[in-house]
Protein backbone atom coordinates (compact mmCIF):
# COMPACT_ATOMS: atom_id res chain seq x y z
CA UNK A 1 0.00 0.00 0.00
CA UNK A 2 1.24 3.51 -0.63
CA UNK A 3 1.47 6.30 1.87
CA UNK A 4 -1.32 8.90 2.18
CA UNK A 5 0.97 11.67 1.62
CA UNK A 6 2.02 9.87 -2.11
CA UNK A 7 -1.25 9.49 -2.57
CA UNK A 8 -1.89 13.16 -2.16
CA UNK A 9 1.27 14.05 -4.58
CA UNK A 10 0.03 11.49 -7.33
CA UNK A 11 -3.21 13.32 -7.55
CA UNK A 12 -1.73 16.49 -7.66
CA UNK A 13 0.27 15.40 -10.48
CA UNK A 14 -1.08 12.81 -12.83
CA UNK A 15 -3.02 15.82 -15.03
CA UNK A 16 0.40 16.65 -15.67
CA UNK A 17 2.01 13.29 -16.32
CA UNK A 18 -0.88 12.38 -18.43
CA UNK A 19 -1.10 15.74 -20.44
CA UNK A 20 3.07 14.49 -20.89
CA UNK A 21 2.51 11.31 -22.23
CA UNK A 22 2.61 11.25 -25.43
CA UNK A 23 6.34 12.96 -25.07
CA UNK A 24 7.51 11.43 -21.95
CA UNK A 25 6.92 7.47 -24.10
CA UNK A 26 8.57 7.79 -27.33
CA UNK A 27 11.37 9.59 -25.09
CA UNK A 28 11.08 6.34 -22.70
CA UNK A 29 11.61 3.78 -25.22
CA UNK A 30 14.13 5.51 -27.30
CA UNK A 31 16.56 5.61 -24.42
CA UNK A 32 15.92 2.24 -23.07
CA UNK A 33 16.38 0.54 -26.79
CA UNK A 34 19.41 2.39 -27.51
CA UNK A 35 21.01 1.03 -23.94
CA UNK A 36 19.08 -2.41 -24.61
CA UNK A 37 18.57 -2.64 -28.04
CA UNK A 38 17.95 -6.74 -27.50
CA UNK A 39 14.83 -6.21 -25.65
CA UNK A 40 13.01 -4.29 -28.82
CA UNK A 41 13.99 -7.33 -30.88
CA UNK A 42 13.32 -9.89 -28.66
CA UNK A 43 10.98 -8.74 -25.89
CA UNK A 44 8.97 -5.96 -27.11
CA UNK A 45 6.36 -6.07 -30.01
CA UNK A 46 8.34 -4.44 -32.91
CA UNK A 47 4.90 -4.07 -34.91
CA UNK A 48 3.40 -2.00 -32.18
CA UNK A 49 6.60 0.02 -32.02
CA UNK A 50 6.44 0.89 -35.50
CA UNK A 51 2.32 2.11 -35.64
CA UNK A 52 3.35 3.82 -32.21
CA UNK A 53 0.86 2.17 -30.51
CA UNK A 54 3.17 0.35 -27.72
CA UNK A 55 4.82 3.43 -26.78
CA UNK A 56 1.28 4.64 -24.96
CA UNK A 57 1.38 0.89 -24.16
CA UNK A 58 4.03 0.30 -20.56
CA UNK A 59 4.12 4.42 -19.43
CA UNK A 60 0.14 4.53 -19.66
CA UNK A 61 0.15 1.85 -17.43
CA UNK A 62 1.84 3.11 -14.75
CA UNK A 63 -0.41 6.44 -14.85
CA UNK A 64 -3.29 3.98 -15.19
CA UNK A 65 -2.03 2.26 -12.03
CA UNK A 66 -1.49 5.54 -10.41
CA UNK A 67 -5.24 6.50 -11.07
CA UNK A 68 -6.06 3.04 -9.37
CA UNK A 69 -4.04 3.92 -5.88
CA UNK A 70 -6.17 7.63 -6.09
CA UNK A 71 -9.55 5.62 -6.15
CA UNK A 72 -8.33 2.13 -4.45
CA UNK A 73 -10.54 -1.20 -6.24
CA UNK A 74 -9.44 -4.18 -4.95
CA UNK A 75 -11.29 -6.50 -7.32
CA UNK A 76 -9.99 -3.91 -10.48
CA UNK A 77 -6.42 -4.06 -8.86
CA UNK A 78 -6.04 -7.66 -8.98
CA UNK A 79 -8.06 -7.87 -12.47
CA UNK A 80 -4.94 -5.58 -14.19
CA UNK A 81 -2.16 -7.07 -11.64
CA UNK A 82 -3.38 -10.82 -13.06
CA UNK A 83 -3.92 -9.85 -16.62
CA UNK A 84 -0.43 -8.14 -17.28
CA UNK A 85 1.36 -10.78 -14.55
CA UNK A 86 0.29 -13.50 -17.19
CA UNK A 87 1.39 -11.64 -19.83
CA UNK A 88 4.97 -11.42 -18.60
CA UNK A 89 4.96 -15.23 -17.39
CA UNK A 90 4.37 -16.11 -20.87
CA UNK A 91 6.90 -13.82 -21.92
CA UNK A 92 9.44 -14.76 -19.66
CA UNK A 93 9.86 -11.35 -17.55
CA UNK A 94 11.82 -12.22 -14.82
CA UNK A 95 12.55 -9.39 -11.66
CA UNK A 96 15.55 -8.23 -13.21
CA UNK A 97 14.17 -6.15 -16.18
CA UNK A 98 12.65 -3.73 -13.96
CA UNK A 99 14.92 -1.45 -12.59
CA UNK A 100 15.31 -1.05 -16.21
CA UNK A 101 12.26 0.21 -17.29
CA UNK A 102 12.39 2.49 -14.17
CA UNK A 103 15.76 3.81 -15.35
CA UNK A 104 14.63 5.00 -18.76
CA UNK A 105 11.02 5.59 -17.75
CA UNK A 106 12.29 8.25 -14.93
CA UNK A 107 15.04 9.64 -17.00
CA UNK A 108 12.36 10.40 -19.92
CA UNK A 109 10.10 11.85 -17.04
CA UNK A 110 12.83 14.41 -16.22
CA UNK A 111 13.22 15.37 -19.31
CA UNK A 112 9.57 16.03 -20.48
CA UNK A 113 8.64 17.54 -17.44
CA UNK A 114 11.79 19.25 -16.09
CA UNK A 115 11.86 21.39 -12.64
CA UNK A 116 7.96 19.75 -11.94
CA UNK A 117 9.59 17.17 -10.66
CA UNK A 118 10.53 18.45 -7.30
CA UNK A 119 12.63 15.66 -5.08
CA UNK A 120 9.12 15.15 -3.77
CA UNK A 121 7.32 14.16 -7.17
CA UNK A 122 10.41 12.13 -8.17
CA UNK A 123 9.96 9.96 -4.43
CA UNK A 124 6.29 9.74 -4.64
CA UNK A 125 6.43 8.34 -8.30
CA UNK A 126 9.16 6.42 -7.12
CA UNK A 127 7.26 4.46 -4.54
CA UNK A 128 4.15 4.12 -7.06
CA UNK A 129 6.63 2.56 -9.76
CA UNK A 130 8.08 -0.07 -7.02
CA UNK A 131 4.48 -0.85 -5.61
CA UNK A 132 3.40 -2.09 -9.07
CA UNK A 133 6.39 -3.58 -9.72
CA UNK A 134 6.75 -5.51 -6.87
CA UNK A 135 3.16 -6.37 -6.55
CA UNK A 136 3.66 -7.83 -10.23
CA UNK A 137 7.17 -9.84 -9.73
CA UNK A 138 5.38 -11.59 -6.97
CA UNK A 139 2.52 -12.31 -8.78
CA UNK A 140 5.12 -13.11 -11.89
CA UNK A 141 6.63 -15.83 -9.27
CA UNK A 142 3.24 -17.50 -8.34
CA UNK A 143 2.67 -18.11 -11.51
CA UNK A 144 6.14 -19.68 -12.16
CA UNK A 145 5.86 -21.56 -9.42
CA UNK A 146 2.53 -23.08 -9.82
CA UNK A 147 3.77 -23.94 -13.29
CA UNK A 148 6.83 -26.34 -11.74
CA UNK A 149 9.92 -23.34 -13.73
CA UNK A 150 12.16 -21.21 -12.40
CA UNK A 151 11.45 -17.69 -12.64
CA UNK A 152 11.64 -16.62 -16.42
CA UNK A 153 12.36 -20.08 -17.90
CA UNK A 154 9.23 -20.68 -19.90
CA UNK A 155 10.41 -21.83 -22.70
CA UNK A 156 10.81 -24.93 -24.80
CA UNK A 157 11.13 -26.84 -28.01
CA UNK A 158 8.09 -28.51 -29.48
CA UNK A 159 7.80 -30.39 -33.32
CA UNK A 160 4.75 -29.71 -35.31
CA UNK A 161 2.78 -32.35 -36.11
CA UNK A 162 -0.36 -31.36 -37.59
CA UNK A 163 -0.94 -28.22 -39.89
CA UNK A 164 -4.46 -27.32 -41.77
CA UNK A 165 -6.09 -24.41 -42.84
CA UNK A 166 -9.07 -23.46 -41.01
CA UNK A 167 -10.15 -20.61 -43.18
CA UNK A 168 -9.11 -18.69 -45.80
CA UNK A 169 -6.43 -16.69 -44.02
CA UNK A 170 -6.31 -19.04 -40.95
CA UNK A 171 -3.66 -21.81 -40.28
CA UNK A 172 -4.01 -24.29 -37.03
CA UNK A 173 -0.67 -25.61 -35.98
CA UNK A 174 -0.78 -28.85 -33.85
CA UNK A 175 2.49 -29.52 -31.40
CA UNK A 176 4.30 -32.17 -30.14
CA UNK A 177 7.22 -32.35 -27.41
CA UNK A 178 10.51 -33.69 -28.58
CA UNK A 179 9.94 -36.43 -26.02
CA UNK A 180 6.91 -37.26 -23.73
CA UNK A 181 3.93 -35.40 -23.31
CA UNK A 182 3.33 -31.61 -23.28
CA UNK A 183 1.81 -30.33 -20.12
CA UNK A 184 -2.38 -30.22 -19.39
CA UNK A 185 -2.97 -26.45 -19.03
CA UNK A 186 -6.35 -24.34 -17.74
CA UNK A 187 -8.80 -24.10 -20.64
CA UNK A 188 -8.69 -20.93 -22.07
CA UNK A 189 -4.83 -20.61 -21.52
CA UNK A 190 -2.40 -19.05 -24.21
CA UNK A 191 1.36 -19.57 -25.42
CA UNK A 192 3.56 -17.21 -26.62
CA UNK A 193 5.27 -18.10 -30.05
CA UNK A 194 8.80 -17.19 -30.62
CA UNK A 195 10.16 -17.08 -33.92
CA UNK A 196 13.43 -15.80 -35.52
CA UNK A 197 13.15 -13.40 -38.49
CA UNK A 198 15.50 -12.33 -40.97
CA UNK A 199 17.50 -9.67 -39.41
CA UNK A 200 18.38 -11.69 -36.33
CA UNK A 201 15.53 -10.32 -34.35
CA UNK A 202 13.35 -12.51 -32.13
CA UNK A 203 9.19 -11.65 -31.82
CA UNK A 204 7.02 -12.85 -29.84
CA UNK A 205 3.22 -13.27 -30.22
CA UNK A 206 0.64 -15.09 -27.99
CA UNK A 207 -2.12 -17.30 -29.60
CA UNK A 208 -5.36 -19.46 -27.58
CA UNK A 209 -4.99 -22.96 -26.88
CA UNK A 210 -7.65 -24.80 -29.13
CA UNK A 211 -7.10 -28.34 -27.96
CA UNK A 212 -8.47 -30.18 -24.76
CA UNK A 213 -5.96 -29.54 -21.75
CA UNK A 214 -4.78 -32.91 -20.89
CA UNK A 215 -3.77 -33.72 -24.45
CA UNK A 216 -0.50 -34.57 -25.03
CA UNK A 217 -0.14 -31.95 -27.92
CA UNK A 218 -1.17 -28.44 -28.08
CA UNK A 219 -3.19 -27.06 -30.68
CA UNK A 220 -2.95 -22.95 -31.89
CA UNK A 221 -4.64 -21.17 -34.98
CA UNK A 222 -2.60 -18.18 -36.19
CA UNK A 223 -4.54 -15.37 -38.66
CA UNK A 224 -2.11 -14.19 -41.44
CA UNK A 225 -2.07 -10.47 -39.41
CA UNK A 226 1.54 -9.27 -38.71
CA UNK A 227 5.18 -10.58 -38.69
CA UNK A 228 5.05 -13.83 -36.82
CA UNK A 229 2.12 -15.00 -38.03
CA UNK A 230 3.56 -14.09 -41.67
CA UNK A 231 6.65 -16.43 -40.49
CA UNK A 232 3.89 -19.03 -39.22
CA UNK A 233 2.36 -19.23 -42.40
CA UNK A 234 4.51 -19.05 -44.64
CA UNK A 235 7.54 -21.13 -43.20
CA UNK A 236 6.47 -23.78 -40.35
CA UNK A 237 5.31 -27.20 -41.80
CA UNK A 238 5.01 -30.64 -40.01
CA UNK A 239 8.11 -31.98 -38.56
CA UNK A 240 9.57 -28.34 -37.95
CA UNK A 241 10.74 -27.05 -34.37
CA UNK A 242 9.27 -24.30 -32.91
CA UNK A 243 9.92 -22.64 -29.82
CA UNK A 244 7.18 -21.87 -27.49
CA UNK A 245 6.26 -20.90 -23.59
CA UNK A 246 4.36 -23.11 -20.83
CA UNK A 247 0.30 -21.96 -21.12
CA UNK A 248 -0.32 -18.79 -19.16
CA UNK A 249 -3.96 -16.51 -18.87
CA UNK A 250 -6.41 -15.99 -16.60
CA UNK A 251 -9.86 -16.46 -19.02
CA UNK A 252 -11.22 -19.49 -17.61
CA UNK A 253 -14.61 -21.45 -16.87
CA UNK A 254 -16.26 -20.58 -13.74
CA UNK A 255 -16.39 -23.83 -11.24
CA UNK A 256 -20.19 -24.58 -10.56
CA UNK A 257 -23.47 -25.23 -12.92
CA UNK A 258 -23.86 -21.08 -13.68
CA UNK A 259 -25.42 -20.50 -16.80
CA UNK A 260 -22.63 -20.03 -19.82
CA UNK A 261 -22.42 -16.88 -22.11
CA UNK A 262 -19.18 -17.41 -24.78
CA UNK A 263 -19.23 -14.93 -27.64
CA UNK A 264 -16.53 -14.57 -30.03
CA UNK A 265 -16.09 -12.85 -33.07
CA UNK A 266 -13.06 -13.58 -36.00
CA UNK A 267 -9.71 -15.42 -34.68
CA UNK A 268 -11.53 -14.76 -31.07
CA UNK A 269 -13.39 -18.09 -31.58
CA UNK A 270 -9.85 -19.92 -30.22
CA UNK A 271 -10.15 -19.74 -27.16
CA UNK A 272 -13.86 -20.58 -27.56
CA UNK A 273 -12.93 -23.61 -29.08
CA UNK A 274 -10.94 -24.52 -26.54
CA UNK A 275 -13.19 -24.51 -23.41
CA UNK A 276 -15.74 -25.97 -25.34
CA UNK A 277 -13.66 -29.11 -26.15
CA UNK A 278 -13.12 -28.96 -22.53
CA UNK A 279 -16.88 -29.22 -21.57
CA UNK A 280 -17.24 -31.81 -24.11
CA UNK A 281 -14.79 -33.82 -22.46
CA UNK A 282 -16.12 -33.06 -19.10
CA UNK A 283 -19.43 -34.21 -20.14
CA UNK A 284 -20.68 -30.60 -18.78
CA UNK A 285 -24.28 -30.36 -19.13
CA UNK A 286 -25.01 -26.63 -17.92
CA UNK A 287 -26.77 -24.25 -20.14
CA UNK A 288 -24.27 -22.90 -22.80
CA UNK A 289 -24.99 -20.22 -25.39
CA UNK A 290 -22.48 -19.73 -28.32
CA UNK A 291 -22.32 -16.65 -30.43
CA UNK A 292 -20.18 -16.14 -32.96
CA UNK A 293 -19.95 -13.29 -35.66
CA UNK A 294 -17.30 -13.15 -38.85
CA UNK A 295 -17.12 -11.65 -41.78
CA UNK A 296 -18.34 -13.99 -43.65
CA UNK A 297 -19.79 -17.93 -43.25
CA UNK A 298 -16.50 -18.54 -45.85
CA UNK A 299 -13.86 -16.56 -43.72
CA UNK A 300 -14.84 -18.22 -40.27
CA UNK A 301 -12.02 -20.09 -38.86
CA UNK A 302 -12.91 -23.54 -37.30
CA UNK A 303 -16.62 -23.27 -38.43
CA UNK A 304 -17.48 -26.81 -38.83
CA UNK A 305 -15.60 -27.63 -35.40
CA UNK A 306 -17.51 -25.35 -33.72
CA UNK A 307 -20.97 -26.45 -34.42
CA UNK A 308 -19.38 -30.06 -33.76
CA UNK A 309 -18.90 -29.33 -30.53
CA UNK A 310 -22.27 -27.38 -29.69
CA UNK A 311 -24.16 -30.71 -31.00
CA UNK A 312 -22.44 -32.89 -28.13
CA UNK A 313 -23.14 -30.78 -25.47
CA UNK A 314 -27.14 -31.46 -24.31
CA UNK A 315 -27.06 -27.82 -22.84
CA UNK A 316 -25.55 -25.56 -25.51
CA UNK A 317 -27.12 -23.85 -28.52
CA UNK A 318 -25.07 -21.86 -31.18
CA UNK A 319 -26.27 -18.79 -33.21
CA UNK A 320 -24.04 -16.55 -35.91
CA UNK A 321 -24.04 -13.11 -36.99
CA UNK A 322 -22.03 -13.07 -40.93
CA UNK A 323 -21.07 -9.57 -41.94
CA UNK A 324 -21.83 -10.57 -45.68
CA UNK A 325 -24.04 -13.75 -46.62
CA UNK A 326 -27.27 -15.29 -47.84
CA UNK A 327 -29.60 -16.97 -45.66
CA UNK A 328 -28.17 -20.46 -45.54
CA UNK A 329 -31.52 -21.46 -43.74
CA UNK A 330 -29.42 -22.02 -40.33
CA UNK A 331 -31.17 -19.29 -38.28
CA UNK A 332 -27.72 -17.56 -38.81
CA UNK A 333 -28.48 -13.35 -39.09
CA UNK A 334 -26.36 -10.76 -41.48
CA UNK A 335 -25.29 -7.83 -39.84
CA UNK A 336 -23.14 -7.89 -36.46
CA UNK A 337 -24.00 -9.89 -33.21
CA UNK A 338 -26.78 -7.78 -31.74
CA UNK A 339 -28.15 -8.90 -28.14
CA UNK A 340 -31.41 -7.69 -28.75
CA UNK A 341 -33.37 -10.80 -28.89
CA UNK A 342 -30.99 -12.71 -26.50
CA UNK A 343 -32.58 -13.75 -23.35
CA UNK A 344 -29.75 -13.08 -20.72
CA UNK A 345 -30.14 -15.08 -17.25
CA UNK A 346 -28.60 -12.86 -14.75
CA UNK A 347 -26.58 -15.66 -13.28
CA UNK A 348 -25.14 -15.82 -16.51
CA UNK A 349 -20.90 -15.91 -16.73
CA UNK A 350 -20.10 -14.65 -19.96
CA UNK A 351 -16.68 -15.04 -21.71
CA UNK A 352 -15.97 -12.88 -24.76
CA UNK A 353 -13.03 -12.98 -27.24
CA UNK A 354 -12.39 -10.79 -30.26
CA UNK A 355 -11.22 -7.16 -31.74
CA UNK A 356 -11.77 -4.59 -29.09
CA UNK A 357 -14.54 -2.98 -30.56
CA UNK A 358 -16.48 -6.41 -30.95
CA UNK A 359 -15.45 -6.46 -27.07
CA UNK A 360 -16.66 -3.35 -26.00
CA UNK A 361 -20.07 -3.59 -28.31
CA UNK A 362 -20.94 -6.56 -26.35
CA UNK A 363 -19.83 -6.08 -23.07
CA UNK A 364 -22.15 -2.54 -23.39
CA UNK A 365 -25.39 -4.89 -24.66
CA UNK A 366 -25.00 -7.26 -21.44
CA UNK A 367 -24.51 -4.54 -19.00
CA UNK A 368 -27.60 -3.11 -20.65
CA UNK A 369 -29.16 -6.50 -19.84
CA UNK A 370 -27.87 -5.86 -16.29
CA UNK A 371 -25.89 -8.76 -16.14
CA UNK A 372 -23.28 -7.70 -12.97
CA UNK A 373 -19.95 -6.31 -14.41
CA UNK A 374 -18.19 -9.56 -12.40
CA UNK A 375 -19.50 -11.80 -14.60
CA UNK A 376 -18.08 -10.43 -18.09
CA UNK A 377 -14.77 -11.74 -18.74
CA UNK A 378 -13.39 -11.53 -21.99
CA UNK A 379 -9.33 -12.40 -23.64
CA UNK A 380 -7.81 -9.72 -26.30
CA UNK A 381 -4.75 -9.96 -28.07
CA UNK A 382 -3.19 -7.04 -29.47
CA UNK A 383 -1.10 -4.07 -27.29
CA UNK A 384 -4.15 -3.36 -25.51
CA UNK A 385 -4.98 -6.20 -22.89
CA UNK A 386 -7.64 -4.40 -20.80
CA UNK A 387 -8.64 -1.34 -22.48
CA UNK A 388 -11.64 -2.46 -23.20
CA UNK A 389 -14.18 -1.67 -20.60
CA UNK A 390 -14.83 -3.27 -17.46
CA UNK A 391 -12.69 -4.22 -14.87
CA UNK A 392 -9.48 -2.08 -15.61
CA UNK A 393 -10.66 -0.65 -18.68
CA UNK A 394 -12.15 2.17 -16.72
CA UNK A 395 -9.08 3.33 -15.91
CA UNK A 396 -7.75 3.41 -19.07
CA UNK A 397 -5.27 0.77 -17.92
CA UNK A 398 -3.16 -1.20 -20.13
CA UNK A 399 -0.17 -3.72 -20.64
CA UNK A 400 1.58 -2.93 -17.83
CA UNK A 401 4.57 -4.33 -19.67
CA UNK A 402 6.56 -5.92 -22.67
CA UNK A 403 5.11 -7.34 -25.57
N1 LIG B 1 -4.03 -13.45 -34.89
C1 LIG B 1 -4.59 -14.41 -34.19
O1 LIG B 1 -4.37 -15.60 -34.44
C2 LIG B 1 -5.50 -14.08 -33.06
C3 LIG B 1 -6.01 -12.80 -32.97
N2 LIG B 1 -6.92 -12.46 -31.99
C4 LIG B 1 -7.47 -11.14 -31.87
O2 LIG B 1 -8.66 -11.11 -32.65
C5 LIG B 1 -8.84 -9.81 -33.16
C6 LIG B 1 -8.96 -9.75 -34.67
O3 LIG B 1 -9.68 -10.81 -35.13
P1 LIG B 1 -10.15 -10.81 -36.63
O4 LIG B 1 -10.52 -12.20 -36.97
O5 LIG B 1 -9.11 -10.16 -37.50
O6 LIG B 1 -11.41 -9.86 -36.55
P2 LIG B 1 -12.17 -9.14 -37.73
O7 LIG B 1 -11.62 -7.78 -37.89
O8 LIG B 1 -12.22 -10.04 -38.93
O9 LIG B 1 -13.63 -9.01 -37.09
C7 LIG B 1 -14.38 -10.19 -36.82
C8 LIG B 1 -15.79 -9.79 -36.53
O10 LIG B 1 -15.82 -9.00 -35.36
C9 LIG B 1 -16.99 -8.22 -35.40
N3 LIG B 1 -16.62 -6.84 -35.10
C10 LIG B 1 -15.48 -6.21 -35.44
N4 LIG B 1 -15.51 -4.94 -35.00
C11 LIG B 1 -16.69 -4.77 -34.36
C12 LIG B 1 -17.30 -3.67 -33.70
N5 LIG B 1 -16.68 -2.47 -33.61
N6 LIG B 1 -18.51 -3.85 -33.14
C13 LIG B 1 -19.14 -5.05 -33.23
N7 LIG B 1 -18.61 -6.13 -33.86
C14 LIG B 1 -17.41 -5.98 -34.42
C15 LIG B 1 -17.57 -8.32 -36.80
O11 LIG B 1 -18.67 -9.19 -36.75
C16 LIG B 1 -16.43 -8.93 -37.58
O12 LIG B 1 -16.90 -9.69 -38.68
C17 LIG B 1 -7.66 -9.02 -32.75
O13 LIG B 1 -8.04 -8.27 -31.62
C18 LIG B 1 -6.63 -10.02 -32.41
O14 LIG B 1 -5.76 -9.45 -31.50
C19 LIG B 1 -7.38 -13.41 -31.13
C20 LIG B 1 -6.90 -14.69 -31.14
C21 LIG B 1 -5.86 -15.10 -32.08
Amino acid sequence: MISDPTREVLAATLPAVEGALDDITPLFYRRMFAAHPELLDDLFNRANQKIGTQPKVLAGSIAAFARLQLIPDAAQQKFIIDRVAHKHASLGVVADQYPIVHKHLFAAIVDVLGEAVTPEVAAAWDELYWEMADTLIGRENELYAAAGVVPGDVWRDVVVIGRDQVSPDAVSFTVAAADGRLPAFTPGQYISVQVPLDDGAHQIRQYSLTGAPNEPQWRFSVKRDGEVSTYLHERLFEGDDLHVSTPFGDLALPEGDAPLLLASAGIGCTPVIGLLHHLVQTGDDRPVQVLHADRSRSRQPHRGELAELVDQLPGASLRQWYETGYDAGDGSRIGLMSLDDIPIDPETVALLCGPAGFLSSIRGSLLDKDLSEDRIHYETFGPELVRVGGRGGDAGASDGGAA
